[in-house]
């Protein structure tokens, strides 16, 4: 079993367990349920394409920082001009929860990636129910069908898609209703990160389709590159968090980059 099975077969037991204590008319019930949407997708347009990630630990580098305050890092995020937040609610394998959304949420004006593993309907009223506006569907854990549902769940309630792929075979998940594309540098199953083959296949993507390089984007240079290969947003978490200060560290980069 790879680690992304296992993050799978561990998320279908929390969600098992989140049904039998919430359901999903009290998520509804909740206060950011018909609260107003950002739009990740105008903000790639509009700003500098960073999805700026909020992330203590993962399974690839572990313990990454596990000091920072999320409303701390989050706010410089969005005063240096990032176009979105994505923000990890996976616990045990990321040491994420719903409460880093659930505080930031009313303090930022910038959409928010719940940065999750969704595989169950459920998720989506979870999503919405704490201030999430855009989801994460990673085609190698979906079938064709369920990109197709979860993508008309997702804009029912409210949120975008960003639909993430990493082979070309999984160049067939998409569909013309997904809101954005991210392209995984990192191979899930054995942790490489490959830019190449990301440009590969951010070549192969109908044209018009916004596109996001996602992960191991671990030096301005390899920002540059991406930029130039004409990607049109970067979700990028360690390079900020691994410092003792992500907040300074992102004003840095924005200084040095854009
Ligand atoms: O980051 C991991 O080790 C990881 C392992 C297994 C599944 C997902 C994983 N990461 C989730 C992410 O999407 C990244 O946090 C995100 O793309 C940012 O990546 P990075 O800039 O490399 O922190």
């Amino acid at each position: 079993m790879n680690i992304l099975d296992s993050i799978i077969q561990r998320k279908k037991e929390e969600i098992s367990v989140a049904k039998s204590h919430i359901s999903i008319q009290q998520l509804k019930d909740s206060e950011f349920f018909g609260k107003e949407k950002f739009s990740l997708k105008q903000n790639i347009k509009d700003k500098n394409g960073i999805i700026a990630e909020f992330k203590r630990k993962s399974p690839s580098k572990g313990i990454i920082n596990n000091q920072s305050s999320p409303l701390e890092v989050v706010s410089a995020y969005e005063n240096f001009g990032a176009s979105g937040i994505s923000i990890l609610t996976d616990k045990d394998f990321f040491g994420g929860n719903f409460e880093d959304i659930l505080n930031v949420r009313n303090h930022i004006n910038i959409p928010i990636l719940r940065k999750d593993f969704m595989v169950d309907e459920y998720q989506f009223y979870e999503a919405k129910s704490i201030g999430a506006d855009v989801v994460l569907l990673i085609a190698s854990c979906l079938s064709h069908q369920q990109v197709q549902e979860f993508t008309a769940l997702a804009h029912e309630l409210g949120m975008e898609v960003l639909l993430e792929i990493h082979t070309e075979e999984e160049l067939n998940h998409f569909n013309l209703e997904i809101d954005l594309v991210g392209i995984n540098n990192r191979n899930l199953k054995d942790f490489k990160v490959d830019l190449q083959h990301s440009v590969q296949l951010k070549n192969q993507l109908p044209k018009g389709v916004l596109s996001i390089a996602e992960s191991g984007i671990y030096s301005i240079e390899n920002f540059k590159y991406l930029t130039e290969q004409g990607f049109d947003g970067f979700l990028m978490g360690e390079y900020f968090m691994k410092n003792k200060n992500p907040d300074k560290a992102f004003e840095e980069f924005i200084s040095n980059t854009i």
